[in-house]
């Protein structure tokens, strides 16, 4: 016995005559013993002729897995075992399968509820998933290798218990994370061979460990399994027939000719039907531009753009031979790429593959080209494929942003046009992506300078033409002026620009929209400070359960801190610097009461009403605010924090 609790010795003779069949064959024992579903057992394995190399690699394994320490000792072929300081002889070639069989049997012992969930799927066991399920265990939890219990009841064909897990929620549509053995164990910093022995054993040892599983959801694995019952079941509880993996394979691509084969085709033209009929029926409900302005401030003549653009191809009203291409303008933190990421998150749903990002900074070298597509055969890095052609692969028809086009080096921009023209990519092993669907971002610091300049001019001249037909009227007017740049500003003023950037007519000719953005005016920085104010709110409630609340001067006070050249940024920082340090200064020194009420004021603002030359009042000039916490206590005014140095409300709020 090596240690307390391990009595039964399950003896399994094992006969290497081949290095390749050792670890099949040593999985085949681990296997077995586990699935004795005790702890307290332990295996003898008997070896011959094994490869040394192997020997080494498992043994290396079991001492970074066990603590247990196993060393092969020269001339006498003799293995030794030292367990919690006591050295044991051992019989050559048994003790270090032995101990990777304790490995797996102790690993059992510790398992977390999830983990239950995952054996008892495994093991076919329909009582004990419906007991953990009873016990709100995650149907959804995943093994620490990438897999659910859905995907393992579907691999093993066990029909009731995917019923069990679909009817307390499991989700037929997740993708599997496992790839395959070399892959995952990359990923997860483990030995290949654990990942091997845990896959075959806590998932199927069907399966050939080189292909990639990853993205292969139930309904996969259960055509896989050839289960027409448990593939039926799937498809009645939402399951997906048209869900690609990572390799691009639906469910049908594995189906054997006949019933099961018969099934899915009729469930995929009725999962399609519904889909479509869904979509409309949401687009209908809620329009692209209202989804997008529910995040988005301001912008609304590039949401307008977008939107549009995207309604003609989601419609069939596009040219299907080639993709779509914008190309944002603008200057820095304006919603560039906030706007991409809605768009995708629209378009994909939470897919994260939907939403490609390239930092074309990346790319400024000549050399660098095949970063981006991948190298050809017999170059360093062929066989890691490109940054690029590596995610259009997995997602065709993503929304693509590259981001600072302007810094790509010329020969990028080549690959870039053939990509726009053709629709289509070739990548360094010849193999071409076909991505006539894709959604092309690009965004260009090019002209942000002048088109900052000219919105502000613009704006200014907006503001006096709505002053002027105001004058009578004494109520101020807190909607934005709606402005917009001509179309000789963006001949004479920004195609240059570009022109002399991307030096190429051709290039430009391929983007179907240039889209602008514009600076933001007052009351949409109001907006922005509201809903950066927001969001700590609702952090402080959730965090410390603290409630926050403000006056409505705090909101000018912090739109004042808008600095052009960083949009929206610039208010991020002006909230943090001005509240934010505050809030985490009162609270390390003990200030803020559990479940107390803080509200953020503006104190001691020496104001001036702004007049332009007729005398109308323009705005407020603010000299030496500051913003100020206050604990609110029922029935009572409002008490001021007494934040001590060197975080001082003046050091932090003086404007
Ligand atoms: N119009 C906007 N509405 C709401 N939030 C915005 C807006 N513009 C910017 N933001 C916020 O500011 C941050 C930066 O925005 P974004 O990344 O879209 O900037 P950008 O225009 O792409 O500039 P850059 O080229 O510097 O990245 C994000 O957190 C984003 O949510």
């Amino acid at each position: 016995m090596l240690r307390s609790g391990i009595s039964a010795v399950a003896i399994t003779r094992l006969h290497f005559f081949r290095p390749g069949l050792s670890s099949a064959r040593a999985t085949v024992a681990l296997g077995h013993v586990q699935r004795r579903k005790t702890c307290d057992a332990a295996a003898i394995v008997q070896y011959r002729l094994t490869d040394t190399r192997w020997r080494f690699e498992t043994a290396s394994h079991v001492c970074a897995n066990t603590g247990v320490a196993v060393q092969y000792r020269e001339g006498t072929g003799g293995w030794r075992q030292s367990d919690s300081g006591k050295e044991t002889r051992c019989r050559r070639g048994i003790s270090v399968l032995t101990a990777a069989l304790l490995v797996h049997c102790y690993s059992r012992s510790n398992k977390s509820k999830g983990e239950e969930l995952l054996l008892a799927a495994r093991d076919g066991s329909a009582q004990e998933v419906d007991r953990l399920l009873a016990n709100n265990v995650d149907p959804n939890s995943r093994h620490q290798l990438g897999w659910t219990p859905l995907m393992v009841a579907a691999m093993g064909r066990e029909q009731s218990i995917v019923k069990s897990l679909l009817r307390a929620g499991a989700d037929p549509n997740l993708g599997d994370e496992f790839s395959n053995v070399y892959e995952t164990s990359k990923e997860k910093g483990l030995h290949s061979l654990e990942v091997l022995v845990t896959r075959e054993d806590q998932f199927s040892d069907r399966l050939n460990n080189r292909t990639s599983f990853r993205g292969c959801t139930a309904l996969h694995y259960a055509v896989l399994a050839d289960d027409y019952g448990t593939v039926r079941e799937l498809l009645e509880g939402g399951g997906n027939p048209m869900q690609k993996n990572d390799m691009g394979h639906t469910p049908i691509d594995y189906a054997r000719e006949g019933e099961l084969k018969k099934l899915l085709k009729g469930w995929e033209s009725r999962f399609q039907e519904e889909q479509r009929r869904r979509d409309l029926e949401e687009r209908r409900r809620f329009p692209l531009e209202q989804r997008l302005k529910e995040h988005i401030v301001g912008q609304e003549s590039a949401i307008t753009t977008v939107a549009a653009a995207i309604r003609r191809k989601e419609n069939g009203w596009y040219d299907e031979e080639h993709p779509l291409v914008f190309l944002f303008l603008g200057s820095s933190g304006i919603g560039k790429t906030e706007l991409a990421k809605q768009t995708a998150r629209y378009l994909h749903k939470d897919v994260k593959k939907g939403f490609i990002r390239m930092d074309m900074s990346e790319f400024q070298e000549k050399h660098e080209v095949s970063k981006f597509i991948g190298s050809p055969p017999g170059y360093v890095g062929h066989e890691e494929g490109g940054q690029l052609t590596k995610k259009l692969k997995q997602c065709p028809n993503a929304v693509v942003l590259f981001d600072e086009v302007d810094k790509a080096h010329p020969d990028v921009l080549t690959i870039m046009l053939q990509l726009f023209d053709e629709g289509r990519l070739t990548d360094g092993k010849g193999k071409t992506i076909e991505c006539t669907d894709a959604i092309f971002i690009m965004t260009c610091n090019a002209g942000s300078e002048e088109i900052a300049q000219h919105s502000l001019q613009l704006r200014h001249e907006a503001h006096d033409m709505n002053n002027k037909r105001l004058a009578q009227n004494l109520g101020k007017n807190l909607s934005c002026e709606k402005i917009t740049i001509s179309k000789q500003f963006k001949e004479n003023v920004i195609r240059p620009i570009l022109k002399a950037h991307f030096r190429r007519d051709e290039f430009l000719g391929r983007i179907n929209e240039i889209v602008y953005f514009l600076p933001f005016c007052r009351s949409e920085l109001s907006q922005l400070v509201r809903k950066e104010l927001n969001s700590w709110a609702k952090k402080a409630k959730q965090r410390h359960s603290i409630n926050l609340m403000w006056d409505r001067e705090v909101i000018d006070v912090l739109a004042d801190g808008y600095n052009i050249h960083y949009g929206a940024r610039s208010i991020k920082h002006e909230v943090e610097r001005r509240v934010v340090n505050q809030l985490a200064a009162a609270y390390e020194q003990d200030l803020l009461p559990h479940g107390c009420t803080l509200r953020i004021t503006v104190e001691d603002s020496d104001r001036r009403l702004m007049k332009d030359k007729d005398g109308n009042v323009e705005g407020e000039e603010r000299k030496g605010t500051r913003i100020r916490l206050e604990l609110v206590e029922q029935g009572k005014t409002g008490r001021r924090l007494d934040i001590q140095e060197p975080l001082t409300p003046e050091d932090l709020s003086f404007s």
